[in-house]
């Protein structure tokens, strides 16, 4: 049977040009533009990383081209003794204290590049861990929300995969065409004392190779731009085919074929996208070699031309070839060099975009602390909508806990139930609506100070690669005591027993003597991580859906025993869970529908009467 025609989303051409139209704010000019400041960023980052090696290679390498530019006029020095009238060996005698100049520049040269060398060596790896740093802790603070955009994760997939590795070759870049500018600068200048007229012809000879290295750049860099979404979907697919967590559902619902023809289309898309840049850019360094070439010939004719009729001696001719040589060689490595810059930068400007767009998605600071606990958290006519959705999640629903109450939410899948939890524990801003600790409107304090005093047993919760410990403690210290009871009232004592090395065993598969847990007693370890923590307020999401029937009624007993004093929110389809708690709010498509007791909700004879009423009738 032929095999149906997939669908692939993101990577059909319509939506590739998208991302191409992009492209258009990223032109020759405004990255010239851009090259001052695009170095002066690097430098101050590299400045930031060691300021020592920082000056070292500068230093040396400015100091590296300046010799190189004496080297250079002593070497004409040598050449117009060799020219000049007279017997050779009073002509080798009078080159002599050139030639030494020649030789000790050459040395000298030598040791500043290998010093200039060595400082930029040291400062990549310093730079790059600074750059690292950076994108890593903007991606650790910027708002929860921001998971939700795909902008975002295009921006981060190019500034993780080579904006923050390539900003230490931007340094090394910008220190060699400043050395290269320095060596053209004298090559060129022996030239225009020579001949005024043969500085503007030599440009001619390399201006064309410029164009083609700095064009084929762009377009190297505008293909992968336009591939940014298909080579996450290739990455992402290519985990789904070699990593363990998926592995067996691969195997169960053999998604093995199915797999590989995606992982293969879209190989394939890239592929193409590929051989065309190839094609393109091989176009492009043909015709700038080719016209290159034609200006080198020129400047040879002119030379010729300048010879024949007598406006230079010959002596002067052959310095001017050598010279011409030299500063052919030094601009295009100014031009390789720029290449470099330009290239780089490309990549450098989207991670500095990105940590920019990320420093704006950062929560302002704000000027109070969180309250110490509450007496009543009012939401009020909260509406939000998820970044790219065309319906919001939850519209115009207000909602209220008093301190030590418990408080349910209920309703069906997508009802809105983990948003607005999500919105509670400050994870989410509400788009219209506020949310008040008595009488402190929540859009005044900082949500990381908030979180302090709210504790999340989430419904996707992370099975994170870290010890048994790490996973309920996250990394505070609160001491042995505090651990014990977390664990015990979640039934993760149990599990903790039966690991070989207690709450010392890594909970990863992938290293060696690492164990794994079943669903339920992950569970069980993300409900004590969530006991674990001093919070008022605690949100539980769904938090018995893998419990066995002898834990769940465990940990349901301890939540009606008002969980040691917290205020507890409640998120389950368990409806019989929440028989005991103070105030039941149930939301449909987004909004709440009926709130009270259970009792008067069972009167009501709304959703929340049919919903228990059929899950009641399975046990009858
Ligand atoms: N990250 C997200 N981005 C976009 N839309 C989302 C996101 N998370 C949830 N939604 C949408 O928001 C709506 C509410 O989802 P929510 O997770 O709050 O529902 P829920 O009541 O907790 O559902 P369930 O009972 O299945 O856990 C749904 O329509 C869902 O598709």
């Amino acid at each position: 049977m032929p095999d149906e025609p997939l669908e692939l989303g993101e990577i059909a051409p319509s939506d590739y040009y998208i991302h191409r139209d992009t492209m258009a704010g990223v032109g020759f000019l405004t990255i010239a533009r851009r090259l001052p400041s695009l170095i002066a960023q690097a430098l101050r980052m590299a400045w930031t990383a060691s300021p020592r090696d920082t000056v070292t290679t500068v230093s040396l390498s400015l100091l590296g081209g300046i010799v190189t530019a004496f080297g250079l006029l002593a070497t004409t020095g040598v050449l117009t003794a060799l020219f000049s009238e007279g017997p050779t060996p009073g002509r080798v005698l009078a080159a002599l204290p050139s030639l030494l100049l020649v030789g000790a520049a050459a040395v000298v040269r030598t040791l500043l590049q290998a010093g200039a060398g060595w400082a930029e060596a040291r400062l990549s790896p310093q730079i790059q861990r600074a750059a690292e740093q950076r994108l890593y802790s903007l991606t650790s603070r910027v708002e929860l929300v921001a998971f939700d955009d795909p902008d975002f994760h295009d921006a981060l997939e190019r500034a993780e995969g080579r904006g923050a590795s390539i900003a230490g070759s931007v340094v090394s870049a910008a220190v060699d065409v400043v050395t290269s500018l320095v060596g053209l600068a004298a090559a060129a200048g022996v030239l225009g004392l020579l001949h005024p007229l043969l500085l503007p012809l030599l440009l001619l000879a390399v201006l064309p190779d410029a164009w083609a290295a700095v064009r084929s750049a762009r377009q190297r860099y505008s293909t992968m731009f336009g591939l940014g979404p298909a080579r996450r979907r290739k990455w992402i697919i290519s985990k789904l085919l070699a990593d363990r967590g998926p592995a067996a559902e691969v195997r169960a619902f053999t998604m093995r074929h199915f797999l590989l023809r995606v992982y293969d289309a879209v190989a394939r898309a890239e592929q193409e996208e590929m051989l065309k840049l190839v094609r393109r850019q091989t176009l492009t360094r043909l015709v700038g070699n080719a016209l290159s070439g034609l200006g080198s010939a020129v400047v040879y004719v002119a030379l010729g031309l300048l010879l024949a009729f007598g406006a230079i001696p010959l002596a002067v001719a052959g310095t001017a070839v050598l010279a011409i040589r030299s500063s052919q060689s030094s601009l295009s490595s100014l031009m390789y060099t720029t290449n470099g810059l330009y290239e780089q930068g490309l990549y450098f400007t989207d991670f500095l975009r990105f940590c920019a767009d990320a420093e704006r998605r950062l929560v302002p600071p704000r000027p109070l602390p969180a309250p110490e606990g509450f007496d009543r958290i009012t939401a009020e006519s909260l509406t939000f909508t998820y970044p790219g959705a065309e319906q919001p999640a939850l519209r115009e629903v207000s909602v209220e806990i008093k301190r030590g109450e418990i408080v349910a939410f209920v309703g069906e899948n997508g009802s809105g139930k983990t948003t607005l939890s999500k919105i509670l524990a400050g994870l989410y801003e509400p788009d219209t609506g506020t949310v008040r600790w008595d009488d402190t409107d929540l859009r005044q304090v900082s949500p990381d100070d908030l979180r302090l005093r709210t504790a999340v047993i989430a419904q996707d919760h992370t099975r994170w690669p870290l010890t048994a410990r790490y996973n309920i403690t996250m990394g505070t210290d609160k001491g042995e005591p505090a651990l014990l009871s977390a664990a015990a009232v979640a039934g993760a004592d149990e599990v903790v027993e039966g690991l070989p090395h207690g709450y010392r065993t890594l909970l990863d598969r992938r290293f060696k003597d690492g164990q794994e847990l079943s669903g339920g007693q992950w569970q069980r370890i993300a409900v004590a991580r969530g006991f674990h923590r001093d919070a008022d307020l605690l949100i539980c999401d769904e938090p018995t859906a893998a419990l066995d029937a002898r834990a769940e009624h465990a940990l349901f007993e301890r939540i009606r025993t008002h969980a040691d004093g917290r205020t507890v929110l409640l998120i389950t389809h368990r409806l019989a869970s929440v028989r005991h708690a103070d105030r039941i709010y149930v939301l449909e498509h987004g909004k709440v529908v009926e709130q009270g007791d259970h009792e008067t909700l069972l009167a009501l004879g709304g959703l929340y009467a049919e919903l228990y009423t059929l899950q009641a009738s399975a046990y009858r």
